[in-house]
């Protein structure tokens, strides 16, 4: 689908004096109109290119406006390189004069003045070097510091009420995106590879951006300066001129308009076939073990050859505009020559005058043309810009916290007024199904540190719980009722597929379909133990600290040493999991070096290790709450047992947890146990001695 779609969605009817009233884009799929979505053809011609200019500009100001706003650095950059802008465009007039005297000293043979003027050529050439120089640097110093402004504010809003999990389930994981289907039918797909957006889409728009503010002032006051220059020589010459470049401007346009559509396209399908092979790395073991390769090789084929076509594409699309553009350079060479020819030859003008008319000529032809000369560059960029706006725009809409009224780019996205009742499910469900009715609501409690004597506290209450999919196809549990008090274990058991999963999920508040009301505690006194555990990227410190000192022995940021855990204490929380030699194995004998050994640790350790591991992040991490699922399915029933046995001690000082799985022997483990069958939820004790191995885990 193509750029078009995406805009005609984003601006459709009402929504585009709702844009120029509020300074601010609607929501992407909630402001489709029903018409919109039933006659999409005819929405997409309603845009006219005014209206896709003004988007373009509100989305460009919407961007780029905030970090001059508050950066001083950036302030100052930016008013550095206007200054040096406006020095290199008047050293550029000043050229032109030399020009003048130097052909005219060289027809009248006048060998003095010729010296003079390659004297003051010298002068000026030394004198302009530093301000070449210096125009490049602070262009590119401007967009460095700009980038990582941009960067780390989208990242901010990228993690804030975890809007990268929200996007993920928007996108299903996938990295093919139709935005016209996502934004007019409201289907779930809107935003693709957000890795490429965050580093290749902010380089390229801080880059484009600053490159043709230049090129703008540039052009600006040359078009001033040698149309003044030229006027004063010949008017008829500058009118012709004007004719001329319209006309160029006009036909390029014309016939190049198919490449903005096809660059849009062309970063989407690098990022897709880039996707693939991502992807191939990071099964690359699962693969192999397929010998999947056949299936893999196909599908990065079939990711090759969409990038190839749309490639082709577009070198047809340059290869038409070429043969315009070239020819209408040609024309430029011999154009001013042959108007002011005539007036040399009549003697009325020195040669050093046609010169000069010619360089005026060129600068003035070179602004007029500027969209003709940087068409390429010009849709690159805003197919850029379209990608990081859209992007920007549904992380807002995402972030549950957010009024959509409010500025995009914000400081601190925690300076949102706090509404906790609604979380990030919820807000997908809403706007990607066509019914949404009710949800869960997730409320948090506050958990004192001791228990007082006699007071029993409820670590979890669900309280008539509908469990539906985030498509709202599934009902997967009703009328669920449970109260889990301190000290409790909980087993949820049900068949594959039954909703074990999405119960946690739903207990997490990353899925809100639905209906009822969750009680739980804050989410730093919960520890989630999945059954493949993540391993961040660090040493072996960071994933036994995970999640609350990740790279605590970064170089960046020393005051992230953990203070709690030293070393040996660290050592032994490794013993207690029962990986006793794991330091020692990664520091190749010392132990000490092995906790910060770095390490691809998921590649490196087996499941079963890391599932260790994450038990080890219990005993660090000090949760009051543990939810694991199946996370002990890669365990032999002895480290299974001492896991568990692990968990009850730390349980001494106030842990409740709760396990999914479908092994008999974690009966042994739990007080109650919640079955999931036929979405009803049945709620039972579990008889002391349960847990032998043969024994109906489902009855
Ligand atoms: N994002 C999603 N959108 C729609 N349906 C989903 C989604 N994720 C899971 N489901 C469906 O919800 C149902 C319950 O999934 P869940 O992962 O909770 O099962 P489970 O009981 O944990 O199964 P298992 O024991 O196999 O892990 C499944 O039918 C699954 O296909």
């Amino acid at each position: 689908m193509d750029e078009e779609s995406l805009q005609t969605a984003l601006l459709s009817g009402a929504d585009v004096g709702n844009v120029e009233a509020t300074g601010e884009v609607p929501n992407l799929p909630r402001s489709i109109s029903d018409e919109a979505s039933q006659k999409p053809q005819a929405a997409r011609r309603n845009l006219s290119p005014q209206s896709k200019l003004r988007r373009l500009l509100h989305a460009f100001h919407i961007m780029c406006t905030p970090y001059f706003r508050e950066s001083t650095e950036g302030k100052c950059l930016f008013g550095l390189l206007f200054v040096i802008i406006l020095i290199s465009c008047g050293g550029k007039v000043y050229l032109s004069y030399q020009v003048n005297y130097f052909y005219s000293a060289l027809a009248d043979k006048d060998a003095q003045r010729f010296w003079e003027v390659i004297l003051a050529f010298v002068i000026a050439m030394v004198c302009f070097v530093p301000v070449g120089a210096a125009y490049n640097f602070v262009q590119i110093r401007l967009q460095i510091a700009w980038r990582k402004w941009l960067t780390e504010r989208v990242l901010k809003l990228y993690f804030h009420n975890k809007v990268y999990y929200a996007l993920e389930r928007k996108t299903g994981g996938t990295a093919n995106v139709d935005y016209y289907d996502a934004a007019v039918n409201k289907k779930a797909k809107v935003v693709d590879n957000p890795d490429q957006r965050i580093q290749e889409d902010i380089n390229t728009f801080t880059n484009y951006s600053l490159v043709f503010f230049s090129i703008a002032v540039e052009s600006t006051v040359d078009l001033i300066s040698f149309s003044i220059i030229l006027g004063s020589i010949m008017p008829e010459l500058f009118i012709g001129l004007v004719a001329f470049a319209f006309l160029g401007t006009l036909f390029t346009i014309l016939i190049g308009k198919k490449l903005v559509k096809l660059n849009f396209e062309m970063l989407q399908r690098e990022a897709d076939f880039r996707f693939s092979l991502v992807r191939i790395r990071e099964n690359a073991e699962s693969i192999a073990f397929y010998s999947g390769e056949c299936v893999e090789e196909k599908e990065t084929d079939r990711r090759l050859i969409r990038v190839i076509a749309n490639a082709t594409m577009i070198n047809m699309a340059q290869l038409r505009l070429s043969f315009f553009t070239i020819s209408y350079n040609r024309l430029t060479w011999i154009l001013p020559i042959m108007m002011v020819a005539p007036e040399y030859f009549a003697g009325i003008v020195e040669l050093g005058v046609v010169q000069q008319a010619r360089v005026a000529f060129d600068h003035i032809l070179g602004d007029l043309s500027i969209i003709i000369s940087e068409f390429l560059s010009i849709a690159n960029f805003s197919a850029g810009i379209e990608r990081l706006f859209s992007f920007l725009n549904v992380m807002q809409q995402l972030d549950r916290e957010r009024d959509v009224g409010k500025e995009m780019l914000l400081r601190d996205p925690s300076r949102y007024e706090k509404k906790p009742d609604k979380t990030i499910s919820e807000t997908i469900s809403s706007e990607s199904s066509a019914s949404p009715t009710t949800r869960i609501f997730v409320k948090d409690i506050e958990l004192p540190t001791t228990a007082s004597f006699g007071t029993r506290i409820n670590i979890l209450t669900i309280r008539d719980l509908k469990l539906v999919t985030p498509d709202n196809k599934r009902v997967l549990a009703e009328n669920l009722n449970l109260t889990l008090g301190e000290d409790k274990s909980l087993l949820i058991v049900g068949v594959s597929g039954a909703g074990k999963s999405s119960l946690l999920r739903a207990i997490a508040g990353l899925w809100t379909t639905g209906d009822g009301v969750i009680t739980r505690p804050r989410t730093e006194d919960i520890c989630f133990l999945p059954q493949r555990p993540y391993c961040p990227p660090g040493t072996l410190r960071d994933q036994l600290l995970y999640p609350s000192m990740v790279n605590s022995d970064s170089e960046f940021d020393p005051t992230c040493q953990s203070a709690q855990w030293s070393d040996q204490d660290l050592l032994t929380v490794l013993v207690q999991v029962d990986l006793p030699d794991l330091a020692s194995r990664s520091g190749d004998g010392d132990p000490l070096k092995g906790l910060s050994t770095k390490l691809d640790w998921s590649n490196t350790l087996s499941l079963g290790e890391q599932q260790r591991l994450a038990f080890a992040r219990i005993i660090t991490n000090k949760p009051r709450l543990v939810i694991m699922d199946e996370s002990t399915s890669a365990l032999d029933v002895k480290s299974e047992r001492k896991m568990y046995d692990l968990l009850r001690d730390v349980g001494q000082q106030q842990l409740t947890y709760i396990s999914v799985g479908h092994r008999p022997t974690l009966l042994a483990y739990h007080d109650i146990k919640l079955a999931i069958k036929d979405r009803a939820g049945v709620v039972s004790d579990i008889p002391p001695g349960s847990g032998v191995v043969d024994e109906d885990l489902f009855g």
